[in-house]
């Protein structure tokens, strides 16, 4: 099967006036259409420079990076973005930002309007969409966005610690429905997080990172039964403990070795 997002033996370089800096080498990953994967490892290793990559905000130093085989040139409408800022406009409504995309790309009609009204209804937000960010709980600013998100139809879904700044049972709740509602829409996730709980109750794998530079260390097939349920359902299992702990050790084994 066709890669829809592959690094091949991508480096990148950040420079300016006084250094340059290797922050990611040698990198190959494939991620499959539908699949969804984390990117785990100590801070600086690279998560986000990868990212960066993936959304065409940065030109590898070396390397290629593909979406569905083809060369990234820049950002494409095929890739959505997801962080932990909402990054909600202030002065629309909610289903005045969620429309905000459509509207730039000159793609309002009918058919957006009741897909909106079907999303924001999926994610719990039809009553509230008529109300201003400000006016709605963080979990519910993050479900929003997600609806901005999804509103254009990406086909890949980068999400870059979209929960880390909520309080932990709305996180949970928020995991499952994201999980949900990416799988039955078949979209490809890569998912940056702190978060190795997170990251092994959300994927199909789990990527370990090591650095200085960003390098792939490790990576992870989250078993099959764990897979097919629910994040929250997933945490409960016997072995999620196992591969959480497989990981961790990985991840402290490379932080013994000056790794992190
Ligand atoms: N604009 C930049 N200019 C110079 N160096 C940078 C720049 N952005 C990132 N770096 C460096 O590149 C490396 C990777 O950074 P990146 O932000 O991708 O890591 P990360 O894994 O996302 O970190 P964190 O987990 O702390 O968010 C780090 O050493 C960082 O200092």
């Amino acid at each position: 099967m066709r890669a829809m997002l592959e690094l091949k033996n991508v480096s990148h370089v950040y420079v300016s006036a006084q250094e340059a800096s290797l922050a990611v080498e040698g990198l190959d990953l494939q991620v499959t259409p539908g699949e969804f994967v984390s990117l785990v490892g100590p801070s600086g290793c690279g998560k986000t420079t990868i990212l960066s990559l993936l959304a065409g905000l940065l030109v590898p130093s070396r390397g290629q990076v593909l979406i569905g085989g083809e060369p990234v040139h820049g950002p494409s409408p095929r890739v959505g973005y997801m962080l932990q800022q909402d990054y909600l406009l202030p002065w629309r409504t909610i289903r005045g930002n969620v429309l905000l995309g459509p509207e730039l790309a000159g793609r309002q009609s009918r058919e957006t309007e009741e897909a909106v009204e079907r999303l924001l209804h999926e994610m719990g937000l039809s009553g509230s969409a008529a109300r201003y960010p400000h006016e709605l709980s963080g979990g519910m600013r993050q479900r929003a966005a997600l609806v901005r998100t999804l509103i254009t139809d990406p086909e890949v879904l980068l999400l870059d610690e979209p929960f880390s700044a909520l309080d932990m049972h709305i996180k949970l709740q928020l995991e499952d429905l994201v999980h949900h509602t990416l799988r039955r829409m078949r979209k490809t996730a890569l998912l940056v997080t702190h978060d190795l709980a997170e990251a092994a109750a959300m994927s199909d794998r789990v990527v370990l990172l090591g650095s200085r530079p960003g390098r792939i260390r490790h990576i992870f097939d989250i078993p099959a039964e764990l897979r097919a349920l629910p994040p929250m359902q997933a945490r409960r299992e016997p072995g999620f403990q196992d591969i959480f702990e497989a990981i961790w050790a990985e991840l402290e084994e490379g932080e013994e070795g000056g790794d992190a």
